[in-house]
């Protein structure tokens, strides 16, 4: 569960990001967040992952205020949320199976643990075969697929996923995004900031419009946007 409580970003006397903003994302809910450039996508998933502060109001994760958590509990609130980015992120000395191992030893998982689990995650992200492989080998779409594999493999309840189909050519942005959608069936929260409008119209799941820092929209069964 995802609540934002009137939540503003200021970065400096002019820039409002984001402008005394509410909304509740339910478990197990799909949700694109969209919006011209410069609304304020990149800074609400800042504000999730607790890599700003709101200027005011408060952000509840899991039922945990994240805006007055000590620092201490700040590692188990980002393992309760897997990241994908537009530019993957990969590690390029690392092949696939260790930068999804990676992500699971930084947590302290079991070396038992993590030779059982990334296998399934690779399996589950169609990239058994490339295990081996480092991300230069790799095309785009495999690269997000391992970057969406380490965002999975410890089993976060939330998925976010920043323009993740951003660098990605139509029939590989469908692939990533029926992978993100399976994960979500799953179970897994999915919050997506995209500008991909032809994705947001076809999946037909609720959008959060935002414009100059503000909701302007949201709906159920909504679409990217109006033709002006
Ligand atoms: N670190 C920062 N310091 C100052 N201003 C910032 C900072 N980050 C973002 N902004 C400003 O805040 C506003 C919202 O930016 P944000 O990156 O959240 O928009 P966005 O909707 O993600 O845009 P895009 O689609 O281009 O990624 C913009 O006016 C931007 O210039």
């Amino acid at each position: 569960m995802i609540k934002f409580i009137n939540v503003s970003k200021r970065y400096n006397k002019d820039i409002i990001a984001l402008s005394n903003i509410s909304f509740e994302i339910e478990s197990g809910e799909f949700v694109f967040i969209v919006g011209p450039s410069g609304a304020g996508k990149s800074t609400l998933i800042k504000l999730l992952l607790k890599e700003e502060e709101p200027t005011s109001g408060s952000i509840v994760i899991n039922k945990k205020d994240i805006t007055k958590i000590k620092k201490r509990e700040i590692p188990y609130l980002r393992r309760s949320m897997g990241v994908v980015f537009q530019d993957f992120r990969l590690l390029p000395n690392k092949t696939v199976f260790e930068n999804v191992a990676f992500a699971m030893e930084i947590v302290g998982a079991h070396p038992k643990e993590i030779r059982r689990k990334v296998p399934m995650v690779l399996s589950l992200v169609g990239l058994s075969d490339k295990a081996d492989k480092y991300p230069r080998q790799l095309s785009g779409g495999e690269q997000q697929r391992v970057s969406l594999a380490r965002a999975i493999v410890n089993e976060p309840s939330i998925l976010i996923a920043d323009e993740p189909t951003g660098n990605l050519d139509p029939d590989t942005s469908w692939e990533i995004v029926k992978l993100i959608s399976e994960i979500n069936k799953r179970g897994t929260t999915v919050v997506m900031a995209t500008h991909a409008k032809d994705i947001v119209d076809a999946m037909k799941k609720r959008v959060i419009a935002l414009e100059k820092g503000n909701i302007v929209r949201d709906e159920a069964r909504g679409v990217y946007g109006y033709a002006l």
